[in-house]
């Protein structure tokens, strides 16, 4: 008997019995429930559940059909991922590719589980001749303010092509169009080189150095039209001095942002991020 494993995340307005009706659903049908994690937002009146669970091997559909009756129920919006399917995962990067090596060093060690597709780029990459870096598909598109359009275009056709679950901005240096950021909602991760909401947009570490700040950070958010704006997945910061100069504040940053888009691409592909309007909900493993 094969064995597959699922996890839900669960979405609807709060109500007594979302998690017997799930738990009941599951036991019934034979699952076992390996995790299950929810939290209740008061403010918004809204819940949030994860459940990993797992039994013998049925289609997806099959799956889905267990908690038809919670969903008719409580209205609930669920997405169903199966282990057995990773993220396929699109990676998009400009000059600076510290973030993206690493991601790529991440899936080889098996820490980060995806089935990544291709890499683009707005910049030629040393390696990336002959349509390959770091043994991926690799697209250079460059981009002008005059092309930016038909470059978005290409990107999308990529992705679409490809059937990329997840795009990630690896310091990908281009504001995408309110028409990208729409295709892209709820599946596009970026990391911004600063403690969002301080030093939106272009050298953050510029702005930090000016400001005289103590510490440096870095935040991985989903992309939204908003510039630096969209829900916040995970940051971290470390201690800087008055001696660190911009240069100095670059180099110390490229470890945070590596670090937190790290993290929070493997809290997505594990199913742990919920978006709760502009903000998320974050379910530790
Ligand atoms: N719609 C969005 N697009 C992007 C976001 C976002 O939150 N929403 N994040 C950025 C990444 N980013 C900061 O994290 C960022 C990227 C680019 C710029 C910027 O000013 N770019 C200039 C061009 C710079 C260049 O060519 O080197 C521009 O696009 O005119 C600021 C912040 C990714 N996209």
């Amino acid at each position: 008997m094969t064995i597959q494993r699922a996890v839900a995340r669960i979405t609807c307005r709060n109500a007594p019995g979302i998690v017997a009706c799930v738990a009941r659903s599951l036991a019934a049908a034979g699952f076992d429930i390996r995790d299950s994690q929810q939290f209740e937002d008061v403010e918004s009146d809204r819940f949030f559940m994860r459940v990993d669970f797992q039994g013998e091997a049925r289609s997806r559909d099959e799956i889905a059909r267990t908690l038809a009756e919670c969903v008719d129920r409580f209205d609930m919006t669920i997405d169903l991922a199966l282990r057995d399917r990773p993220k396929r995962v699109l990676l998009l990067a400009s000059r600076t590719d510290h973030c993206l090596i690493d991601l790529i060093h991440r899936w080889r060690d098996g820490e980060l589980v995806m089935e990544p597709i291709a890499i683009v780029s707005n910049h030629p990459h040393p390696g990336g001749s002959g349509g390959m870096l770091h043994g991926l598909p690799f697209h250079h598109l460059p981009v002008t303010p005059a092309t930016r359009d038909a470059q978005e275009e290409a990107i999308l056709h990529i992705a679409e092509a490809e059937g990329a679950d997840l795009v990630v901005l690896a310091r990908y240096m281009q504001i995408l169009s309110d028409r990208m950021a729409a295709a892209l909602a709820g599946r596009c991760i970026n990391i911004h080189h600063s403690f969002l909401p301080g030093f939106k947009g272009a050298r953050p570490y510029h702005q930090a150095h000016a400001r005289g700040v103590k510490m440096i950070g870095a935040t991985a958010h989903y992309v939204t039209a908003d510039l630096d704006e969209g829900p916040i997945i995970a940051q971290d910061v470390t201690p800087i001095t008055h001696a660190d100069d911009p240069a100095e504040l670059i180099r110390k940053g490229r470890d945070i942002e590596r670090r937190v888009l790290a993290r929070a691409l493997r809290l997505d592909l594990e199913g742990r991020v919920l978006v709760n309007g502009s903000r998320t909900v974050i379910f530790q493993s």
